[in-house]
C-alpha cells in the first residue's frame, strides 16, 4: 500500500532490440531495414579488443548517414569496469548526431554506475549544446546488479529500460550452464519418476520488472542464444511476457518476428480486454464494484489488468 501512483513508463514500441556489432558496417542498412523497434549497435562484446576504434567509428559514421526512421537507436557502450568505456561516451556523444537516441550501460553493479555516465554525459551535452537529452538502458547481468536492481532502476530520470543479460548474469552467478536463456536441461523437479523443467530465470525477471515498474523503466528479456530453436526462443519470450516484460532482444535477424508476434497482443486479448472494460462500465452504472464474466469474477483491479493490454495495443497501433 502506497500513497505514491505508480509511474509509467515511456510510452514507446519496445518489443524487439536487435543487436549487431559496431565491427560489421555490412549489416547496418539491413538493420535499419528491419522490424525491430529498438536497434542497438554494439561496442561491447560482439567487438574484438582490436576493433573497438574502428568499430566507434562506423557506429558514429551510420547513426548520422542511416536513414533509421522510427526507431529508437542505442549505442551498447563497453562496461565501466574496461578502458573503453569514457572513450565510447566522449566520442558519442561529441560526434554522433543527434539521431542517437540511447546508451546502453552493460554490466551496471550500482547506482553509482549510472550516476558516473550521467555525470559525464551531462557535461558533453552542455560544452556541446546539445539540446535533445541522451536516454540511457541497462543491463542487469550480474550478481551485484541484480543486487542492488531497484536503486539501479532509480539512479538517473535518463533511464529508459532495463534488460536482463542472462549469458553474463550465469557466469557471473556461477550457474553450471554454457546456454543463453530458455530451458535447462539439468533446473528440474522430479516428481513420481517425472522431470518437471523449472525457470532458472524467473527469480531475475521478476525482481527486474519489480524496480521497473516501480519506477517506471521498460523492463526487457534480453538475448536466447539459440537462434535455430524458434519455439524456445517463443517459449521464452512468452513467460517473460506473462510475467511483465515488453519485449526481447533479437541476436539474429529470424527471431525479429518471433518477438514482435508475442509482445504484440493479440486481437482476441484485445476484444477479451474491451469486453472486460465493457462489462465493468455496466457494472458501475448498476453500482456494483464487480461482476461475472464469462462465469468468472472481475472487478476493479480487473479494469487495471485490461488496461494494461489496451493500452499496450493501441500504444503499438500508434493510436
Ligand atoms: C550473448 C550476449 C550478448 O551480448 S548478445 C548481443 C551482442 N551480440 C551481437 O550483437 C551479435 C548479433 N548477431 C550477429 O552478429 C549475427 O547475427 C551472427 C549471430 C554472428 C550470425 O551472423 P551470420 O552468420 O551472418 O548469419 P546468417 O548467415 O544466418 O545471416 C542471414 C542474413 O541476415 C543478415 N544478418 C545477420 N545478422 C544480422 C543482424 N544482427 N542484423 C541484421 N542482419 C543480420 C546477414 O547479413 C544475412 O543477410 P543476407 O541474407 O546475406 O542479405
Ligand atoms: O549482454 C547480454 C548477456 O546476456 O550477457
Ligand atoms: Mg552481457
Amino acid at each position: 500500500m502506497s500513497f505514491r501512483i505508480q509511474p509509467t513508463a515511456p510510452a514507446r514500441p519496445n518489443r524487439c532490440q536487435l543487436f549487431g556489432p559496431g565491427s560489421r558496417p555490412a549489416i547496418f542498412e539491413k538493420m535499419a531495414a528491419s522490424a525491430a523497434d529498438v536497434i542497438n549497435l554494439d561496442l561491447e562484446d560482439s567487438v574484438a579488443p582490436s576493433d573497438k576504434d574502428s568499430a566507434r567509428a562506423n557506429i558514429i559514421k551510420a547513426i548520422g548517414e542511416i536513414d533509421w526512421g522510427t526507431k529508437t537507436l542505442s549505442v551498447r557502450i563497453n562496461g565501466l569496469d574496461t578502458p573503453y568505456w569514457y572513450r565510447d561516451v566522449v566520442d558519442l556523444l561529441e560526434q554522433a548526431s543527434d539521431r542517437l537516441d540511447q546508451i546502453m550501460i552493460p554490466k551496471v553493479g550500482c547506482a553509482a554506475d549510472i550516476y558516473a555516465v550521467d555525470a559525464l554525459v551531462t557535461a558533453i551535452e552542455r560544452a556541446k549544446g546539445r539540446t535533445k537529452p541522451i536516454k540511457f538502458e541497462v543491463i542487469i547481468e550480474s550478481a551485484a546488479g541484480i543486487a542492488h536492481v531497484e536503486e539501479i532502476a532509480a539512479a538517473s530520470p535518463r533511464l529508459e529500460a532495463m534488460s536482463l543479460g542472462a549469458a553474463d548474469f550465469a557466469a557471473s552467478m556461477g550457474m553450471a550452464t554454457t546456454g543463453i536463456g530458455g530451458t535447462q536441461e539439468n533446473y528440474y523437479m522430479l516428481h513420481e519418476g517425472q522431470k518437471h523443467w523449472s525457470d532458472p530465470w524467473h527469480w531475475a525477471q521478476a525482481a527486474i520488472v519489480a524496480a521497473c515498474r516501480t519506477h517506471g523503466v521498460l523492463p526487457v528479456d534480453g538475448p536466447f542464444g539459440d537462434f535455430s530453436d524458434d519455439e524456445g526462443f517463443r517459449a521464452q519470450a512468452l513467460r517473460s511476457a506473462t510475467l511483465g516484460m515488453v519485449g526481447k532482444w533479437a541476436i539474429h535477424p529470424k527471431q525479429i518476428t518471433l518477438a514482435n508476434e508475442v509482445f504484440t497482443p493479440s486481437e482476441a486479448a484485445v476484444a477479451e480486454a474491451r469486453e472486460i472494460l465493457a462489462a465493468m462500465e455496466q457494472a458501475k452504472a448498476n453500482g456494483e464494484g464487480a461482476t461475472v464474466y464469462k462465469g468468472r469474477l472481475v472487478d476493479i483491479a480487473s479494469i487495471k489488468q485490461a488496461e494494461v493490454i489496451v493500452r499496450q495495443s493501441e500504444m503499438i497501433s500508434g493510436s
